[in-house]
């Protein structure tokens, strides 16, 4: 189990986490968002041990990670980060920055482990290419087979895929998701991209300002998120003033709904005039004003035009579910 304690962190005397607790059980994967600012790579940099904590301890078992201040050398030899730098060597080859890695007592696997890691990178074809010749994607692509080379039983990502286009961007993150499962690593993933996240971390921390503000299974947290904040992570997501929605329309408060949670309806639900329609390959993003001028964004299958009104509705059972979760929140 790897055991998280921040009470308290700041550079200089400026406090950038506060109270931070959490644990990851051994082989599973956790997500860390927030947004930018928010933290992430802070928390990342004081679990492998690049900046010091007075408030606090990190723990692997039993183990304790001691930090900067007790380490020659930063970081511990079961735990790799990949940092958002890359830290590569750039006048040797792929092949040779990812060999410099590999133990000295297994020479004889050498060659099999990096063909293997170039494939689950998808960078056969540049194995003898000096680094400094690769783009920053391709960079960043070694970068993340040369900390798998090290066989880290924890592994800590910070944004692993910004600089990769989406074309290699969604088989890399299958490829590399599967084999850290198949591994039994222990991941905890700092990012931005719900797409990282959703389909692969089994929990999600979600940081502002700071302070971790949920600590959920990530498909409850993205069904029932408690807050705006939460819920915009993951995407587009109104806040919707329940007296908008008619048959709830004593109850003062707002309800979070995604763009393709409502529903087209001939003459009732919440009224909206359409702005804009934005095409997103599969469906449309329309933006529209309610009658109160509350700003809508709801999905369509075909283009709607600026100035249509529209009648949409939400099914009462994410209505109900998404209130209690607020209430929850609340409390
Ligand atoms: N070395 C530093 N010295 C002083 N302040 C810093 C330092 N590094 C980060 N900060 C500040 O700490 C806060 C948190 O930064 P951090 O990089 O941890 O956020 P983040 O959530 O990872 O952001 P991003 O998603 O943009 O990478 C920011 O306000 C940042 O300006």
């Amino acid at each position: 189990m790897l055991k998280v304690q921040v009470d308290s962190f700041g550079y200089r005397n400026n406090t950038i986490l506060k109270g931070i607790l959490f644990e990851v059980p051994p082989g599973e994967h956790v997500a860390l968002m927030g947004e930018s600012g928010s933290g992430k790579s802070t928390l990342l940099k004081i679990i492998y041990g690049l900046l010091h904590v007075e408030d606090g301890s990190i723990f692997w078992g039993d183990v304790e990670a001691l930090g900067p201040n007790f380490n020659l050398v930063p970081g511990e030899p079961y735990m790799k980060y990949l940092a958002q730098d890359f830290d590569l060597m750039p006048f040797i080859s792929v092949e040779e920055n990812i060999g410099q890695f590999l133990s000295v007592f297994e020479r004889e696997t050498h060659e099999e482990r990096i063909n293997e890691l170039l494939d689950l990178i998808e960078m056969k074809p540049y194995a003898k290419t000096k680094v400094k010749y690769l783009s920053g994607g391709q960079q960043q692509r070694v970068a993340l087979a040369r900390v798998l080379a090290q066989e880290p039983e924890i592994l800590l990502l910070d944004e692993p895929f910004g600089h990769i286009d989406n074309f290699k961007r969604n088989v890399l993150r299958r490829n590399l998701f599967q084999y850290l499962k198949k591994q039994g690593i222990t991941v905890l993933t700092a990012s931005h991209d719900p797409s990282d996240v959703l389909p692969f971390a089994k929990r999600t921390l979600i940081l502002e300002q700071g302070k971790i503000i949920a600590n959920e299974n990530t498909q409850e947290l993205y069904k029932n998120p408690p807050n705006y904040y939460t819920a915009s992570l993951f995407g587009q997501v109104n806040e919707v003033p329940m007296k908008l929605l008619k048959s709830y329309s004593e109850i003062d408060r707002s309800v979070l709904v995604y763009p393709h949670e409502f529903k087209f309806s001939d003459s009732s639900g919440l009224q909206v005039k359409v702005i804009n329609s934005f095409f997103q390959g599969n469906h449309y993003l329309n933006e529209s004003a309610a009658e109160d001028g509350t700003t809508i964004f709801f999905n369509s299958e075909k283009k709607q035009d600026a100035g249509t009104t529209i009648f949409l509705n939400v099914s009462l059972n994410t209505i109900n579910r998404r209130l209690q979760v607020g209430q929850k929140a609340n409390t």
